[in-house]
């Protein structure tokens, strides 16, 4: 099993993207500490699956935007498993609005959940890790919007750059540590974050046009591709961006 014994971490698991990783790192055998913050019975339901799996989980219900969450949350999940081997941040948000009348709530909360978030929570995971002295993997949830703009994500897309930029960073701060830092950049995947904005049939099947695997993305999507980054199979890996779009990005024309 991948992740036979290890611990992984993921914030904003009670649903979507981070809720396929956290199934998916169980299945590998690892227990899982979950962060969230949203619907409680949602976040024991992913409980409630790892645990019929036959490994241990424990959700910890908190903002990634206060500084205070992260090492509350590294904390509860060494006083649960004793230690943290994987680190997923995932926590986000995508309040689509447009430009020239950004209000500035908007933009300070997009940055401080996406960014700032991320920030606290992979450095509180680091020092862990870096005081257990047996290395780790980090990885980070970023986006293809690291690499492309959109007209309604003028606040998020340079999150998603920040956090591609955190992990190549970190790669490099973290690296004597033996504390691998990478980052998957997810296409159009169908969560929550973009229900509205999926919601006209007409777009959807015009996104789905321009992706070359012929349909937008589901959770389960990313789970294979972030276990690989979390385990020993991407030993030598480290400063990297997966991107995992169905071929929406090499697809200009
Ligand atoms: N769905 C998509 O098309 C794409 C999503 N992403 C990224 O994937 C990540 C996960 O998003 P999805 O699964 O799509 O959305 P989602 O809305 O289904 O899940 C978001 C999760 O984050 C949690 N969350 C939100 N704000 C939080 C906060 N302040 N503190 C703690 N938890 C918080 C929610 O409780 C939820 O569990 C996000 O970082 C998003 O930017 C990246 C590229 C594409
Ligand atoms: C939420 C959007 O549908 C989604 O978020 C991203 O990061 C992708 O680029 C999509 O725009």
């Amino acid at each position: 099993m991948l992740l036979e014994g290890k611990t992984v971490l993921i914030t904003g698991a009670s649903q979507g993207i981070g809720r396929a990783a956290a199934v998916e790192c169980a299945r590998a055998a690892a227990n899982v500490a979950i962060n969230y913050l949203g619907d409680e019975a949602e976040a024991e339901s992913v409980v409630a699956e790892i645990r019929s799996l036959g490994r241990e989980a424990i959700a910890i219900r908190s903002d990634v935007a206060d500084p205070a969450s992260a090492p509350a949350f590294v904390a509860a999940a060494v006083t649960a498993f004793g230690g943290v081997d994987v680190f997923v941040s995932n926590a986000g948000i995508c309040p689509f609005h447009a430009f020239l009348d950004m209000p500035v709530a908007v933009l300070d909360r997009t940055m401080r959940v996406n960014l700032h978030g991320a920030y606290y929570m992979v450095q509180a995971a680091a020092n862990q890790m870096v005081a257990q002295g047996r290395g780790g993997s980090i990885v980070a949830v970023s986006s293809i919007s690291a690499l492309v703009g959109g007209e309604y994500q003028t606040h998020y897309t340079p999150t998603k750059a920040g956090v591609h930029s955190l992990m190549q960073s970190c790669a490099i701060a973290l690296g004597r540590h033996g504390i691998r830092c990478n980052s998957v950049l997810p296409g159009t995947i169908q969560t929550a974050i973009n229900k509205d904005d999926l919601a006209d049939p007409e777009k959807r099947a015009r996104m789905a046009a321009r992706i070359p695997l012929g349909r937008l993305g589901v959770p389960e999507d990313l789970a294979g591709p972030i276990l690989f980054l979390a385990s020993d199979m991407a030993r030598y890996v480290t400063g990297a961006a997966l991107l995992v779009d169905g071929g929406a990005f090499v697809n200009l024309q």
